[in-house]
């Protein structure tokens, strides 16, 4: 596997990796976006921070990626959407400089209270001046959090401890999240009207962007302090710097822009403002986040490396880690459900409808489903398919996927069902279970069966009647065709009946047509089941 690194990433983390034999690391910084473009198709992996924007372009020359890894939290710099339909995995560090950026916005916004960068240089220019550098306190100011997720909420513990009053905004954590942290829940234009500090810890997305303009500032308390160590973007500059230069914000502190570094204009001008302080981009530069996060991401190629579940992958469902021992045996099964099911399946899918019954049914069974669509559609299309890509492939051939769970179980206590279809409404149907931890096929079409899949077997139907079952054996044994086991399923008495034999070698085409001939079979195939290694990267056996 070829690496290539292209931002400033920790030592500790890449040794992880130039020490395995399976690895070539080539650690390349400073690349200018040509360089980059030119080189990218020798990889299979590339390990960034927030220097390198993996977009389209990058993503289209790196015609061997199979892996971006974000050595930090925000995937901003990356296309993750284009990324997916690509296959491409996207890793990232997600929690290893959380309480890196938690501690820079607190010392950023007590540099701007305490004006220590201001008097830093005051002093070191030979001034010894005191009256111009008379700050602000914390204790008793009221602080609003916009975003209470991982470094939020460390944010909001610091700014208790300092003994501030605490409104948080985040609309997708639960209540009881606020309870835990001793802070209030409260809107964001709550926020923006009772606080005296506001800081943001929200990604950016196409909701945030710009979630602070000028509507929301006008509303904010004359005298507000602002700090920003999550994204550039999130606050309006332009906006921003009105309302500095207006005197209604008394102060902002900011370690992130839209633009990093920073050309126009409008940010040089914010950057110069006396009462803004700034870093570039420095929340997660500490010795000990840069250990955590590239040893994080450096441990997750390793992961993939060894098929092993990723922990991070940002575009990849998957169990939660503690459930993972206890799914795998079924996406085995969903696995070989799945394999066994295309190859009786009629072209022109419309609909996949993936069933969970029983106790399976009360887990997140959205990996599996996603499994089971890359089993699926691998044997449909050209393109490589995985659990990154799979529900886009399908959304683009018109393949409505459903998922459908009950937690009764009827004879099995777990049962995965597969229906199917296709053209005219017309559906297929494959049930299967966990005998003993390995799949047992219990279900197809209407019959109920009962059966190991094995690597070579023998699907036919025709009409029930007396001595097909020797007529098969007959022609088998000719061919020296050794038949391990034969399962056999009927609708009704002298209705049709299914047969399906488990052989110790290949059905050559004419024995095939021959049993046909036999049996006057209305329908009968030769299944494979190579037993191939699943590459889907959920983590399975199979
Ligand atoms: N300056 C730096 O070097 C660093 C910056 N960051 C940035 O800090 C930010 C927060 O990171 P984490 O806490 O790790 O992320 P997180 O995902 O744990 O938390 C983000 C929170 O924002 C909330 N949120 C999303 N949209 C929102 C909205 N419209 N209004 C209010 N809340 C909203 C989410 O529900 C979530 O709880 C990210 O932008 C990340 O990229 C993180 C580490 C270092
Ligand atoms: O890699 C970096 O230094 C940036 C860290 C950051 O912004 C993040 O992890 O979101």
């Amino acid at each position: 596997m070829k690496i290539i690194v292209t931002d400033e990433v920790a030592q500790e983390g890449l040794a992880l990796l130039a020490q395995d034999p399976r690895v070539e690391l080539d650690v390349k910084l400073g690349l200018k976006k040509e360089e980059l473009l030119a080189i990218i198709g020798d990889y299979d992996v590339i390990i960034t921070r927030s220097g390198t924007t993996v977009n389209r372009e990058l993503l289209d020359a790196g015609k061997k990626l199979r892996l971006v890894a974000r050595a930090g939290v925000g995937i901003d710099n990356v296309d993750v959407d284009y990324a997916s339909s690509r296959g491409v995995i996207v890793v990232n560090a997600p929690f290893g400089n959380t309480n890196s950026a938690a501690e820079h916005a607190m010392a950023l916004l007590l540099s701007f209270c305490r004006n220590v960068t201001r008097a830093n240089g005051s002093l070191k220019s030979g001034e010894w001046k005191r009256a111009p550098f008379t700050g602000y306190e914390l204790k008793g100011k009221t602080a609003g959090v916009i975003g209470l997720g991982k470094v939020g909420g460390r944010v909001a513990t610091r700014l208790k401890a300092f003994e501030c009053d605490v409104l948080a905004c985040d609309p997708y954590i639960a209540v009881k999240r606020a309870h835990d942290l001793g802070v209030k829940l409260v809107s964001h234009d709550e926020i923006y009207k009772n606080c005296d500090i506001i800081t943001v810890h929200t990604p950016l997305t196409d909701e945030t962007r710009n979630m602070i303009g000028e509507r929301e500032l006008a509303m904010m308390k004359d005298g507000v302090i602002i700090v920003n160590a999550a994204r550039g973007g999130i606050i309006e500059e332009a906006a921003l710097l009105k309302y500095l230069e207006s005197g209604k914000v008394a102060g902002a502190a900011v370690d992130v822009f839209s633009e990093e570094p920073p050309k126009s204009e409008y940010l040089k001008k914010l950057i110069g403002h006396e009462r803004v302080v700034v870093t570039p981009h420095l929340g997660a530069n500490t010795f000990e986040a840069q250990v955590n996060v590239a040893v994080d991401v450096s441990r997750e190629i390793l992961n993939y490396l060894d098929d092993q579940p990723l922990e991070n992958a940002v575009n990849i469902p998957r169990f939660d880690l503690a459930l993972m021992d206890q799914m795998r045996p079924f996406l085995n099964l969903m696995n070989t459900l799945c394999e066994f099911g295309i190859q009786l399946l009629d072209a022109n899918i419309s609909k996949i409808v993936f069933g969970f019954s029983g106790s399976i049914a009360h887990y997140d069974c959205t990996p599996l489903t996603v499994c089971g669509l890359a089993s699926i559609l691998n044997r449909m299309v050209d393109q490589d398919v995985n659990m990154v890509n799979a529900s886009l492939i399908a959304e683009g051939m018109g393949i409505v996927v459903e998922e459908s769970k009950t937690t009764h179980a009827d004879a099995f206590s777990n049962l995965i069902t597969i229906v199917v279809e296709g053209e005219g409404g017309k559906r297929r149907t494959i049930s299967g279970t966990l005998f003993e931890g390995l799949p047992r096929i219990v279900r197809l079409r209407d019959y109920s069966m009962d059966f190991a899949p094995e690597e070579h077997m023998l699907l036919l139907h025709y009409a029930d009647r007396p001595g097909m079952i020797g007529k098969i054996g007959t022609i088998m044994g000719q061919h020296e065709i050794n038949i391990a086991s034969m399962n056999l399923g009927r609708s009704e008495k002298k209705g049709e009946a299914m047969v399906i034999l488990s052989l110790d070698s290949a059905v050559p085409p004419q024995v095939l047509e021959e049993v046909r001939a036999a049996t006057d079979a209305t329908f009968i195939k030769a299944i494979h089941m190579p037993g191939a290694r699943c590459s889907r990267s959920c983590g399975c056996t199979a």
